[in-house]
């Protein structure tokens, strides 16, 4: 994309109705801030506690050093700041490329009006299958990465842990099919000169299964709560991690997946998102232990590939992507 530009390109500017605008969101000092340091226990039920009323928390404590949060966020900097013809073999404008892949905006072939961002997509699971299509250059971009891949692919299934003990969930319920991968996408906003007529990145929730994220230091991400936006300031060294619209779908509606979306800012902002996945074909619905007479299924039964279709359009109609997978519609 543009790096730094004086006047905000006429396709990247939303109709009024979808600009952020001048509008001051107000931080959220009540999102969760979770310290998995505590008694297990109780930490249990503060996650549940958290993706039941905000599908959102921060986490601290959380083992990834603070030495390999900041790195990550330096390489990746660095892998962008490289000259166009060095990052170009990775540009793909193919929405269905699934390898090593450098976009700009979300669909920029197909979408009416771009979004604020240039992102680097990668696979992280099985690691060693993998790691070969990652960038050579900068040097330390495959040490780095694959060191965070694997402490931050740890972590989420450490936290799937627990939200399957606090469902109520058989053990090991998340492992296998509904966390076979990983996949991570470095996001790089650049300075925008009006951040109030474009969105670094438009509502949506997440299709996977867990997000953690570290958002560095600069602020841009919003979650909609109670209709209203709030901002999730970042706090040093934290993830911030959410709850996807599967582990939604498998608690049967109890724990949320929240839309949330980026705003521009007149800085640059890079963040580095892991998304924990399911395997294309892994059936997902409501856990059956989740179910009963008194507490019908919400949701039908489908198979993650077909969702990963539907969802891809029905983001960009506006729909709600969970909607035809309600039981009744
Ligand atoms: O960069 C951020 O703050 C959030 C990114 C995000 O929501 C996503 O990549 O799905
Ligand atoms: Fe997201």
């Amino acid at each position: 994309m543009c790096s730094i530009q004086s006047v905000v390109p006429e396709s990247y500017i939303l109709p009024p109705e979808r600009r952020p605008g001048q509008h001051v969101v107000p931080p959220c000092n009540t999102i969760p801030v979770i310290d998995l340091d505590g008694n297990r226990n109780e930490l249990i039920q503060e996650i549940i506690k958290a993706s039941q009323e905000y599908g959102f928390f921060q986490l601290r404590n959380h083992g990834v050093s603070e030495e390999l949060m900041k790195d990550v966020l330096v390489v990746a900097k660095e892998f962008f700041d490289l000259p166009v013809e060095e990052k170009q073999r990775f540009y793909s404008e193919d929405p269905h490329n699934e390898g090593c892949r450098l976009k700009t905006s979300i669909d920029f072939v197909n979408e009416k009006v771009h979004f604020w961002r240039d992102s680097l997509r990668q696979n992280c699971h099985p690691l060693e299958e993998h790691i070969q299509q990652w960038p050579e250059n900068p040097a330390r971009y495959r040490e780095v990465f694959g060191l965070y891949s694997v402490e931050v692919r740890n972590l989420g299934l450490r936290i799937l842990d627990l939200i399957c003990e606090g469902l109520g969930l058989e053990t090991g319920y998340f492992e296998g099919g509904l966390s076979q991968g990983h996949m991570m996408s470095l996001n790089h906003y650049p300075p925008c000169s009006d951040p109030t007529l474009v969105l670094g990145l438009p509502k949506h929730g997440d299709p996977f299964t867990l997000t953690l994220l570290n958002q560095g230091d600069v602020p841009g991400l919003q979650v909609l709560k109670d209709e209203q936006w709030v901002a999730v300031d970042p706090l040093p060294n934290a993830f911030v991690v959410n709850i996807n619209h599967m582990l939604q779908i498998i608690s049967n509606g109890k724990l949320k997946s929240a839309y949330h979306r980026v705003v521009a800012s007149n800085v640059a902002r890079m963040t580095i998102v892991s998304f924990i996945r399911p395997s294309m074909d892994v059936l997902i619905e409501p856990a059956k232990s989740l179910v009963s007479e008194s507490n019908p299924p919400l949701y039908k039964c489908f198979r993650f590939r077909d969702f990963s279709r539907t969802y891809i359009t029905d983001t960009h109609e506006g729909k709600d992507p969970l909607e035809h997978l309600m039981i009744g519609s």
